[in-house]
C-alpha cells in the first residue's frame, strides 16, 4: 500500500494498522502542532453503500457521544477519490491487548482498566448505542500527565439501540461476542455488550483468551486467590441467558469499581500501594512486610508516601501528588463552591467517578487557580461541605500562605482537607481539596510544600 502525502492538512506520517474496512495513519497537524491519528475508509469499499454508510455513523457516534472515555473525532473529510476519512487523536500507548501480551496484569490494575473501559461503554450505552465489538484490541491507550488514559475505539460495528433488532448482520470477535451476537437477525440489546465486557475482564483476569459461550472454567480456577465477588460477576456477566447479565454497562462498571475498594481486595496490601505498577509494588509489599515485622512501634508511625508531579498548563501549576493517586486525571472542572468565580482546575484522583459520589473512598485532589490574592474558605465554601469536627490551620512557607480546613471521618469517605493559600510570588489563590481514605495531615503537608507555580 503506497503511503499518501497528505489527507487534507494533515501530513502522514507511517501507517498505524488496517482493519477489515480501513486504514488508519499516524499524521501530523501542523496547524496544531500535534500528532493525529486518520482513519481512512479501505478503497475496495468506497463504492459499496452500507458500508461507506457504517463508517460515516462511526464519526458521528463519536463526534456526538465526545467523551473522554471514548476516543475523539476531531474532523472529518473526503478524498479526491471519494473515500472518507475522520480525524482522532493519536493513542500512543498502543492497545489493552498489547498490555495483556506483555503479561499477567497486577489485579488492581486490571480492575482500575476494566472500570475505565466500563465507563467508556457506559457513555455509549448513555447515547443508545451498543458497541457490538468490545475486546483488548479495540481499547486504545494514550499518554496523559499522569501515566495513561483508557480510550474506548473502533465503532465500527455499533448500532442504535433502537435499530440493533430486526436483521442486522452477524458482528463481533469469536471469544468476545455474546451467544446472540452469533447469528443475523438476533435481537441485541446493551447486555450484548455486558458479555463482551465480561470476557476482557476475563481475559485481563486470567491473562486467557476467553472461551467461546458456554464459558465453564471460572476465573478464579485460573488466576486463585482473586475476589469471589469478581469471580461471580464475571461468570454472570459471560451468562448465557442474558437475563442473568448485569442489566447494562453502569451496573457491570459499579461493580467492579465496589470490589477494587473491597476491604477483601486490599486485606494484605496497605492502600498507598494499591495503584502502583506490579514491580514497584513487588518492592514496597517486601518493605511492607519488613514494617509489619517490625512490630507495634515502627506500625505506629506513617511511612512516606512518594509524590510525583502533575504539570498543569494552565498557570503554570505543579502539583506533587501520591504516586498512587495519580491514575486518573481531568482539567476543567468547576471547583465545588467557587461558583460565580470561573474558577476551572485539575483533579487527579485514582478513580473520577468514585470523586463525584460523595462518601465514596477515593484519593486525589483537586487544585484550581482564583484570581486575586488573600481569598478566605468561609467566602469559597459556603455551606461545609462535611459535618463533624473540623480541625482549622494557618499554613506558610516560602511559596503559600493562607488557611487549612480538615475533616478527618467525612460522611464515610475518609478525611477532606480543603485549603485556600495566596502565592507569595503571584496575585492568585491556590484552591485545593484533597480526599484520602485515611486522614494524614503530614501527606498533605508535604504536597503543599512541594507545588509550585512555574514562570
Ligand atoms: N486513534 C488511534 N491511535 C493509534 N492507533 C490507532 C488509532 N485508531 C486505530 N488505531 C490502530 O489502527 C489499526 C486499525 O484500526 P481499525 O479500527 O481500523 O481496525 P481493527 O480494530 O484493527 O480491526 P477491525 O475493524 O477489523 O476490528 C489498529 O491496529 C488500531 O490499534
Amino acid at each position: 500500500m503506497a503511503q499518501p502525502e497528505s489527507f487534507g492538512r494533515y501530513r502522514v506520517i507511517r501507517h498505524l494498522g488496517s482493519g477489515s474496512f480501513a486504514t488508519v495513519w499516524l499524521a501530523h497537524d501542523d496547524r496544531l502542532d500535534t500528532p493525529v491519528a486518520v482513519k481512512v475508509l479501505a478503497e475496495n469499499w468506497t463504492h459499496q453503500l452500507d458500508v461507506h454508510h457504517r463508517f460515516m455513523e462511526e464519526a458521528r457516534i463519536l463526534r456526538q457521544a465526545d467523551s473522554a472515555w471514548l476516543i475523539r473525532v476531531h474532523d472529518i473529510g473526503t478524498l479526491p477519490d471519494d473515500r472518507p476519512y475522520f480525524v482522532m487523536p493519536y493513542a500512543d500507548q498502543g492497545s489493552v491487548a498489547d498490555l495483556i501480551a506483555k503479561g499477567p496484569l497486577p489485579l488492581d490494575e486490571a480492575l482500575r482498566l476494566l472500570t475505565e473501559i466500563g465507563q467508556g461503554v457506559t457513555v455509549l450505552h448513555r447515547h443508545g448505542t451498543i458497541h457490538r465489538d468490545i475486546k483488548p484490541s479495540n481499547v486504545l491507550l494514550q499518554s496523559s500527565p499522569v501515566g495513561q488514559r483508557v480510550l474506548v475505539a473502533d465503532l465500527g460495528f455499533a448500532k442504535s439501540i433502537d435499530g440493533a433488532s430486526g436483521f442486522t448482520a452477524a458482528a463481533g470477535t469469536p471469544g468476545y461476542m455474546s451467544p446472540e451476537q452469533h447469528g443475523p437477525g438476533g435481537d441485541l440489546d446493551v447486555r450484548a455488550d455486558v458479555y463482551s465486557l465480561g470476557a476482557v475482564a476475563y481475559e485481563l483476569i486470567t491473562g486467557r483468551h476467553p472461551p467461546p459461550p458456554p464459558v465453564r472454567v471460572p476465573p478464579r480456577r485460573l488466576r486463585p486467590g482473586i475476589p469471589r465477588a469478581l469471580d461471580s460477576l464475571i461468570m454472570s456477566a459471560l451468562a448465557e441467558d442474558r437475563n442473568s447479565r448485569p442489566p447494562d454497562a453502569k451496573a457491570f462498571t459499579d461493580r467492579i469499581r465496589a470490589i477494587r475498594m473491597s476491604p477483601e481486595l486490599h486485606a494484605d496490601i496497605p492502600w498507598w500501594t494499591r495503584h502502583r505498577p506490579l514491580w514497584r509494588r513487588a518492592a514496597s509489599l517486601s518493605a511492607a512486610a519488613l514494617f509489619l515485622f517490625a512490630g507495634t512501634t515502627a506500625a505506629a508511625a506513617s511511612p512516606v508516601v512518594p509524590l510525583t508531579e502533575v504539570r498543569y498548563a494552565v498557570g503554570g501549576l505543579h502539583l506533587a501528588v501520591p504516586e498512587a493517586w495519580a491514575r486518573q486525571f481531568h482539567t476543567d472542572r468547576r471547583a465545588a463552591g467557587t461558583e460565580g468565580t470561573a474558577a476551572s482546575g485539575v483533579l487527579v484522583a485514582t478513580d473520577l467517578d468514585a470523586w463525584e459520589e460523595r462518601g465514596t473512598p477515593v484519593s486525589g485532589v483537586f487544585a484550581a487557580l482564583l484570581p486575586g490574592g488573600g481569598r478566605r474558605l468561609e467566602a469559597l465554601l459556603g455551606a461545609a461541605p462535611c459535618s463533624g469536627r473540623v480541625h482549622r490551620r494557618a499554613f506558610d512557607d516560602p511559596d503559600w500562605s493562607g488557611e487549612l480546613w480538615r475533616w478527618p471521618r467525612c460522611a464515610g469517605g475518609g478525611a477532606l482537607t480543603v485549603a485556600a493559600l495566596t502565592s507569595t510570588r503571584r496575585d492568585t489563590t491556590l484552591y485545593l481539596e484533597i480526599r484520602q481514605p485515611d486522614d494524614r495531615p503530614d501527606v498533605v503537608n508535604r504536597m503543599i510544600a512541594a507545588t509550585q507555580l512555574a514562570g
